[in-house]
């Protein structure tokens, strides 16, 4: 039987300034937004952790909003389907008042603006590297405990949050169920980004033989939290095909999932893993 080479789709990373007014945040995210599918011809869009605060435990309870009822959330379904497009809606802090909590929150529109995934960062991101950078997310923020998978013309897309791409058992489950591509809005720092962000995006889309996006907001030398940028597309055989500097950006990539195929095809590590020995390995320690 002939099998079918799969269908891809056009990319953009949007790199955003971030600043400390919600709604310029909001605003400048459309108006990049529009562009990137007027102009450049995305179908998907992607934008940065945090787009519509400052990065901080400070700011996230002033800037969390309920979702899918706040202002950020309504704009961004409101431009997917003005656009037709599939957005995923990098994150925002996320206030849920029944549970009195704030979550570091992805949502993702389809081109009809409907809701088609929430997923909320799973591994907080506290680090303690003294004369580098101290970090704990889980002073404010809770974890979540869901995956989230989207179907998008043809492929399966996995999410996840930024630290949440140094843990390769959430990369694994979703090659497991099946996922083609991983998308992680981030905003590493000046201390890990150089030593890990490339090497992390790079490991997953080889560990997983996925795409792999990583999408940063633009670096600003005078915030609290300073972003390391550089968000860019990995492709299944774990090269970088699209990046960015550190400044706001658009980064395009036309994605092939045949190249998915091709890999898993060429290098068939997923059906050769020896899963009986690692259960059994694994029940010793
Ligand atoms: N926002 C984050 O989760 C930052 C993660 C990070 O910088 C890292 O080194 O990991």
């Amino acid at each position: 039987m002939i099998k079918m080479a799969r269908a891809g789709f056009r990319i953009a990373l949007l790199q955003l300034k971030v600043g400390p007014n919600k709604s310029q945040n909001v605003a400048n995210a459309l108006t990049r937004i529009r562009s990137a599918v007027k102009d450049d011809g995305a179908r998907v869009v992607a934008l940065p952790e945090c787009f519509n605060s400052p990065y901080g435990t400070q700011h996230f309870a002033e800037y969390a909003e309920e979702v899918p009822s706040g202002e950020t959330s309504r704009s961004l379904s409101a431009i997917a389907k003005e656009l037709g497009i599939y957005l995923i809606g990098g994150t925002i802090p996320e206030r849920n008042p029944t549970e009195n909590k704030i979550y570091n929150t992805c949502t993702v529109w389809s081109p009809e603006g409907d809701l088609m995934a929430t997923y909320r960062k799973i591994h907080l991101f506290d680090i303690n590297i003294p004369g580098g950078i101290t970090f704990r997310e889980s002073d404010v923020l809770t974890g979540g405990s869901d995956l989230a998978i989207v179907p998008i013309d043809g492929a399966k897309i996995g999410i996840g949050i930024c630290y949440d791409i140094r843990f390769d058992e959430l990369a694994r489950l979703y090659r497991n169920k099946g996922c083609d591509m991983l998308i992680f809005p981030g905003a590493f720092n000046m201390k890990t980004g150089p030593l890990h962000w490339e090497l992390l995006a790079r490991a997953r889309a080889n560990d997983t033989q996925s795409y792999v996006a990583t999408i940063s907001p633009a670096r600003d030398a005078g915030a609290g939290y300073v972003a390391w940028g550089h968000s860019m597309v990995v492709d299944p055989w774990a090269q970088v095909v699209a990046s960015a500097k550190e400044g706001e950006e658009t980064v395009l990539a036309d994605l092939e999932f045949a190249k998915v195929d091709e890999v898993r095809a060429q290098i068939p590590i997923f059906s050769q893993r020896r899963t009986d020995l690692y259960d059994t390995e694994q029940q010793k320690s």
